[in-house]
């Protein structure tokens, strides 16, 4: 289980995330949200990686305080930063942390050479052998960060399956309205400047409308700024159906 308590983050004086409350229980989430609202922030903390005021429990344990916890697997550039080969790195995560899916036949059919540099590799490869490494070990909690930038449509169903089979819960990353209706059953989270909305199951998300005001048979009533926005079914107001409708939702938060 992922527990997050009133959690702030900071860099320098800049308040990236605040004040986020939010539980993930046996579950896999979506979380999006536009540019610079604190998605990676908020992953990298989950991940260990920054340092948060307030609680971060995975597991019940207070992230701060937890090295190497084997349960937990992520993406994170951050994790890779070492200068090893694809196939040092798949080396130590099966010494490590044992891989059920096998990794090494995936990534040689995508056209990866195992025995390349991970930072010489291109910046969608680096994503699929990042994702991929993470999700073989099949870890109780993936923590799985834009796994389709820059990744092209082909392979991109490879990572869907992945993402869909390994790991029990956690929280993946997106932008893409695309990918998100692959998993409409999953529960969505939306961030915006650093405060958290949700969840709502993906699938009612990308077939709502957005109307001003608070309705009272919102699907999810945002509240930013003491102003109110509510995604609704029906056609009534924007539809939330497309990237440009989805960014037409960043932008009215942003106006508010
Ligand atoms: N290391 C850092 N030092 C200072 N500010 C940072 C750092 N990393 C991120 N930020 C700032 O924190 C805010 C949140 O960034 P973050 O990367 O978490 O956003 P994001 O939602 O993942 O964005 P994107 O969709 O563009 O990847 C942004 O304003 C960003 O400029």
């Amino acid at each position: 289980m992922i527990d997050l308590k009133d959690v702030y983050i900071y860099y320098g004086r800049k308040e990236v995330i605040r004040g986020i409350s939010a539980r993930v229980d046996g579950e896999k989430v979506l979380l999006m949200g536009p540019n610079g609202s604190g998605k990676t922030t908020l992953l990298s903390a989950i991940a260990g990686i920054v340092p948060y005021k307030g609680s971060i429990r995975v597991d019940g344990m207070e992230v701060r305080g937890v090295k190497n916890y084997n349960a937990v697997a992520t993406n994170l550039p951050q994790a890779f930063s070492l200068g090893l080969t694809v196939e040092d790195v798949i080396e130590v995560y099966e010494e490590v942390k044992g891989c059920k899916a096998d990794v090494r036949r995936e990534l040689e059919k995508l056209g990866i050479k195992l025995n390349k540099a991970v930072y010489q590799l291109s910046a969608g490869q680096g994503v699929l052998v990042r994702t991929l490494i993470a999700l073989a070990t099949d870890p109780k909690v993936v923590l799985i960060d834009e796994p389709f930038e820059n990744v092209d449509v082909s392979k991109r169903k490879v990572v869907v399956s992945w993402l869909k089979e390994y790991g029990k819960e956690g929280v993946i990353v997106t932008h893409e309205v695309d990918i998100a209706r692959l998993f409409s059953d999953y529960n969505c989270f939306l961030i915006f400047e650093g405060s958290l909305f949700g969840p709502i199951k993906a699938g009612d998300l990308l077939s709502s409308s957005i109307v001003f005001g608070e309705d009272p048979s919102a699907l999810l009533t945002l509240t930013v700024n003491g102003k109110k926005i509510s995604l609704i079914r029906g056609d009534k107001g924007y539809r939330v159906d497309s990237m440009s409708n989805l960014e037409r939702l960043y932008d009215l938060v942003a106006e508010a």
